[in-house]
């Protein structure tokens, strides 16, 4: 458990203690992975002594073990014993870091209860710092589930998507993920022909085309891990507009991840792909910031934006992913996961990256 490296933080950082829901920085510090809990009151308490303590409901007891928890059942009031949980580690007032994905209904639920006079700060002010940098095992987990979209893509592309709902394709890709890993990091992106010029696109009704060029932008989970990629493939061949738009991105991606270096910022690798699209004229078009972090998160710290202040260090992993949308005609994104070890970039992923027309 993490909890020991957190309380130090949150000591020398001058906070009297922290609400922690169910979330990535639940299972984080606590290895628990509490599975839907949906409405029912979940709350990790800690104070700055290093005392913590868990509420949470019933229907768990057999999940957790070996972890001070007070269990409610349905019907009981939660937040009574809460508040008992409250007073029993002497945390009534002061600097309180409160999970930042907390349930309002919580969080307004804690500020009601009586005696309290809290001031509260968001929880990722400290746990960035312990989360950015990833251990070894971590990073196993990660190259575990890069390989899996990796072996994704090629199954991909062992398919006959001519003519497929880009729904089907998105439903075809989560069902393959799930077969090999512990689930999806994101609902797949699946964006065929002009609708390749909307980053996020939600996969619709349109059927793929010849000629269509198509951007597959998926992950996969493993251990709690994600991983994320995005390949754009042609159906047929596509017209010379697009096949120079995907060298262009091609070119960035590739001179981005040749600059990650510890020591640099993170605006640093955001600037090079950046100008590397420019100068082919397509700047106004390149309308998302570089890449993301990538941990138990989907998006995380570091960010690779052009406010991207972070330096980046050895064990830091986020993706690489630049891309070109032209409304109307398409659009082509290329993306790699990638960690920082013995000062350089590498490549999680490894799919192929040159234009595959399918
Ligand atoms: C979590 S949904 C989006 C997943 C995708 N791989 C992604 O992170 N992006 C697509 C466009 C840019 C980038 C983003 O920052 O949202």
């Amino acid at each position: 458990m993490r909890i020991g490296k957190f309380v130090s933080l949150i000591e020398e950082k001058g906070f009297d203690g922290a609400l922690i829901s169910p979330s990535t920085n639940f299972y984080y510090l606590t290895g628990l992975n509490l599975h839907e809990v949906g409405e029912r009151l979940t709350v990790l308490a800690v104070n700055a002594n290093g005392d913590y303590h868990l509420l949470a409901p019933s229907l768990y007891e057999n999940v957790i073990q070996g972890f001070p928890t007070t269990f409610w059942r349905d019907g009981e009031n939660a937040y009574e014993k809460l508040s008992w949980i409250l007073a029993d580690l002497k945390l009534s007032s002061g600097r309180i870091l409160i999970e930042d994905t907390m349930r309002a209904d919580w969080l307004i639920g804690i500020m009601r209860l009586g005696n309290n006079s809290f001031e509260f700060h968001p929880l990722s002010l400290v746990m960035r710092e312990l989360r950015m940098i990833k251990d070894s095992q971590e990073i196993e987990m990660m190259k575990h589930a890069a390989k899996v979209v990796d072996r994704v893509f090629e199954e991909v592309l062992s398919w006959d998507i001519l003519g497929m709902r880009e729904k089907e394709l998105a439903l075809k890709i989560e069902l393959k993920i799930r077969e090999l890993s512990d689930g999806i990091s994101f609902e797949p992106i699946v964006a065929s022909g002009e609708n390749a010029a909307n980053p996020h696109h939600a996969p619709g009704e349109r059927r793929i085309r010849k000629g269509d060029m198509v951007i597959l932008d998926y992950g996969a989970k493993v251990g709690g891990y994600c991983s994320d990629i995005t390949r754009t493939i042609a159906v047929g061949q596509p017209n010379e507009k697009l096949i120079g738009i995907y060298n262009v991105v091609k070119e960035a991606q590739e001179n981005a991840y040749r600059a990650v270096r510890e020591g640099i910022k993170a605006k640093e690798v955001d600037r090079v792909a950046r100008e590397t699209i420019a100068k082919a004229g397509y700047g106004e078009y390149f309308t998302h910031r570089t890449g993301h972090g990538l941990g138990l998160d989907v998006h995380e710290e570091p960010y690779i934006g052009p406010d991207g202040e972070v330096v980046l260090k050895n064990g830091m992993t986020f993706t690489i992913e630049p891309g070109i949308y032209v409304p109307g005609l398409g659009g082509v994104r290329i993306e790699d996961d990638v960690a920082v070890i013995d000062g350089r970039g590498t490549r999680l992923t490894k799919a192929e990256r040159e234009l595959v027309v399918l």
